[in-house]
């Protein structure tokens, strides 16, 4: 199945909704952004969440921040892993006390080659593949060429993101069958996680994976 994050939730409720509709990660955006979170807020989600029998694994995204303070963030909002979408390099990625999700920010130049590279580089255990825009860091909405996700090695776990949404995720997994899909601003409305929108996401992302297990059962 195709693992699922939901990023940049900021409150209990939108959190347990996720946990409810089987998201496997939910992100806690601590990277100043429209959707940063206090490691205090961070802890009420933490709180709720660890007395659920079934549970997102809880992802803190940082931008550039010292080493130090994610780690310490990461203990204290006992966070299952870190994603490091700045320009943190192997050394800073290796001082990390907790599994990294490292992010790669992809251009209209890039090349599969270059991509595959940046990857295969560094302690990571999750890829994450989003697009580089600009004077932005993550959360954009904005889509890089999903073409180039064809020349890459199918074995290493990379997660799609960027300008993902309901609409669209179902033909990004029929077609290019990624580990695991990555979702902020689409879905939400005025600004917001919009329920409905979340709802429609993992609907759609699971009709997906259903599609293709129809495939693989037709191909024995
Ligand atoms: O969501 C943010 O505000 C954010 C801020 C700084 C770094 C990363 C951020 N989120 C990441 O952005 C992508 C997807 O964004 P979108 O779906 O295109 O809006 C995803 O990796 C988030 O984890």
């Amino acid at each position: 199945m195709t693992q699922i994050k939901i990023c940049g939730i900021t409150d209990v409720e939108t959190a347990d909704l996720c946990r409810r509709l089987g998201a496997d990660f939910i992100g806690l955006v601590f990277a100043d952004s429209a959707r940063q979170i206090t490691p205090e807020r961070a802890m009420l989600i933490t709180h709720h969440l660890l007395n659920q029998p079934r549970r997102p694994k809880l992802v803190g995204v940082f931008v550039n921040a010292p080493a130090y303070e994610v780690n310490r963030i990461a203990e204290y909002c006992r966070l299952d892993r870190v994603q490091l979408s700045g320009d943190e390099d192997e050394d800073y990625c290796r001082r990390m006390a907790r599994p990294v999700v490292r992010a790669l920010g992809v251009s209209h130049e890039a090349t599969a080659e270059e991509i595959e590279a940046r990857l295969t580089a560094g302690p990571q255990q999750i890829h994450l593949v989003d697009a580089r825009v600009s004077g932005r860091y993550g959360g954009s909405g904005e889509r890089f060429d999903w073409e180039l996700l064809a020349y890459l090695n199918p074995a290493l776990p990379v997660m799609v993101a960027g300008g993902l949404n309901p609409e669209n995720v179902g033909t990004l997994i029929s077609r290019y069958r990624p580990w695991g899909v990555d979702v902020s601003s689409g879905v939400e409305s005025h600004g917001h996680k919009d329920p409905a929108k979340i709802m429609a996401f993992i609907r759609a992302v699971r009709e997906a994976d259903s599609g293709l297990r129809g495939v693989n059962n037709a191909a024995r």
